[in-house]
């Protein structure tokens, strides 16, 4: 279960939502089974988290929200995966929709991107998914397909194994209106089947499939009982400590 806090939250704020958030994830009241909790805040904020997390040995883990495709030198504003990885960064989303949305970024930038990420040790989270028209136009399998093929190519079978996939409809990002179930397993399903097809049994088997979409508490338990959703990619819900707790133990029941 990933937090993607987007540009939300300073350092101090940060450090206040991990504290809570480890916080609940310790109380023995809660069952939270074999879920991996990852927060993804803004760049600023990583190194206040990773003393955190280091400093008091917290079960959560943190990623970035996006990384350069190039390793170093004159590209200002840009932020490369060595310099993620040494703040302790276990994973990095590449290609959000509003990545490519507001910065253009294709394909073939998302691939480069998820390389960088990879061959610094993290794993990638890589969005894909379709927007409005393209699901009103019944394309929006193909369409995710071919983001998913473009954006992982020059993985080898072992290396996809290891790779996370986020399927996201633009069109249920932040906007309340939440996937059914089936159709995060419609879209989750055929990418693991494309998976399957490129890169044999054990890729696919390995490979996590996240959906992302406007998840809350109250809506990610029919979407964990599908097959192909072993996880979820949540916004605006992982701002707040007892909605993501919830959502990472697929339940909006409160604890008595
Ligand atoms: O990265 C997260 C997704 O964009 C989902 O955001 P949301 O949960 O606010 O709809």
């Amino acid at each position: 279960m990933a937090g993607n806090w987007k540009m939300n939250l300073n350092h101090q704020e940060a450090v206040v939502l991990v504290q809570k958030l480890a916080w609940t994830l310790q109380d023995k009241r809660h069952d939270f089974g074999e879920v991996e909790v990852v927060v993804v805040p803004p760049f600023t904020d990583l190194r206040s988290v990773q003393t955190l997390v280091d400093g008091d040995r917290l079960s959560v883990r943190y990623g970035a929200q996006d990384v350069s495709t190039q390793d170093s030198g004159a590209f200002t504003g840009e932020i490369s995966a060595a310099m993620l990885a040494k703040l302790g960064c276990s994973y990095v989303v590449v290609g959000h929709s509003e990545r490519r949305e507001h910065h253009g970024e294709t394909d073939a930038v998302v691939n480069t991107k998820a390389h960088k990420a990879h061959a610094a040790g993290m794993v990638p989270i890589v969005c894909v998914g379709e927007g409005l028209e393209v699901r009103r136009a019944g394309e929006h399998v193909a369409h995710t397909l071919a983001q998913v093929d473009g954006s992982l190519a020059g993985f080898a079978a072992e290396q996809v194994a290891g790779l996370v996939v986020a399927y996201e409809p633009v069109w249920a990002i932040g906007t309340g209106e939440v996937a059914t179930p089936e159709d995060a397993q419609e879209v989750c399903g055929a990418i693991r089947a494309r998976v399957r097809e490129v890169h044999g049994d054990a890729a696919a088997d390995g490979l996590r499939v996240l959906y992302g979409g406007s998840v809350k508490a109250g809506n990610v338990a029919g979407i964990m009982a599908k097959d192909d959703v072993d996880g979820a990619l949540v916004g605006g819900a992982s701002l707040q400590v007892d909605e993501f707790s919830g959502i990472c133990r697929f339940s909006d029941m409160p604890v008595l």
